[in-house]
């Protein structure tokens, strides 16, 4: 039975006691809150000072790096529809992912702002204050897992995350002062032959949310596109049968990632 609130773990405690947490976190709900991590706050805030100043930039300006299929770039509102199932409307919040840079060297050439920030980059989310009464649903980004390893995420001022304990109810991730919210992602839950759970959340609606915008940064963290999605060896890791893809090749990483990504998106031209 996942616990119904997320855990809260110290990292500052002796490291086999924050294995054992981080251990039965990730067996369970999928997600903790990191705290005493050592990221100093300054920084954080600086990364989402930056965020800001990104997305008070024009529409049009925003518009020169549309996000395509490498996953790098900006997405406008709606673009992005994170639970296509169920949605009516795309997600009611804009975005700008990073891809992994190289030698230093980012992917695509970078806007300005972040050309001049390298070391704040993150994605980046902004969730527009307003907008509920034109919106179809109450959700604002929908339902679904991470595709990564491990994600960290960073909220600024205004809740709305949403967790799926025990895979039914859906309880709510707070904002915890100077924490750093973690969660296992898909790639994460197929090394650990399905041990660690890679759980559903969502950004709902509210109140609050017509009068301040919501930043959020989570920071996905992948490995190499051609990394297979097998069980590692370990005796906590239960034997369980390995993902193939429309080839019959082993599933890897930036496999799982394209195929996400494919589902997910409108991509403009
Ligand atoms: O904005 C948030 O708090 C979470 C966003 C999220 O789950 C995601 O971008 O994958
Ligand atoms: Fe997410």
């Amino acid at each position: 039975m996942a616990p119904r609130t997320i855990p809260i773990i110290d990292f500052s405690q002796d490291p086999n006691v924050v294995a054992e947490q981080v251990l039965a976190a990730c067996s369970t709900i999928g997600f903790f809150y990191m705290v005493n991590h050592g990221l100093p706050q300054d920084q954080v805030d600086r990364a989402f000072a930056l965020s800001k100043e990104y997305f008070d930039l024009t529409a049009e300006e925003k518009r020169k790096h549309l996000i395509q299929e490498h996953n790098h770039g900006y997405s406008e509102l709606y673009s992005e529809t994170l639970d296509p199932e169920h949605q009516r409307q795309g997600d009611h919040k804009e975005g700008f992912n990073f891809r992994n840079f190289v030698n230093g060297k980012p992917f695509c050439p970078l806007p300005d702002l972040f050309a001049q920030n390298e070391d704040f980059l993150q994605s980046f989310s902004r969730y527009p204050r307003g907008g509920e009464a034109s919106y179809q649903d109450t959700v604002r980004a929908g339902a679904h897992s991470d595709y990564g390893s491990i994600t960290l995420l960073f909220q600024k001022d205004v809740p709305g995350l949403e967790v799926q304990a025990n895979r039914e109810e859906w309880i709510a991730a707070p904002l915890i002062d100077g924490s750093i919210l973690v969660n296992v992602g898909d790639q994460m839950q197929e090394w650990s032959g399905g041990l660690f759970k890679s759980t559903l959340h969502r950004v709902t609606f509210l109140p609050e949310h017509n009068h301040v915008d919501r930043y959020s940064m989570p920071f996905f963290v992948h490995p190499e596109d051609a990394t297979p999605l097998v069980p590692i060896p370990s005796s906590l890791v239960p034997p369980s049968s390995i993902q193939k893809d429309e080839n019959g090749q082993v599933l890897t990483a930036g496999g799982h990632l394209l195929r996400r990504l494919q589902a997910t998106y409108t991509y403009e031209k």
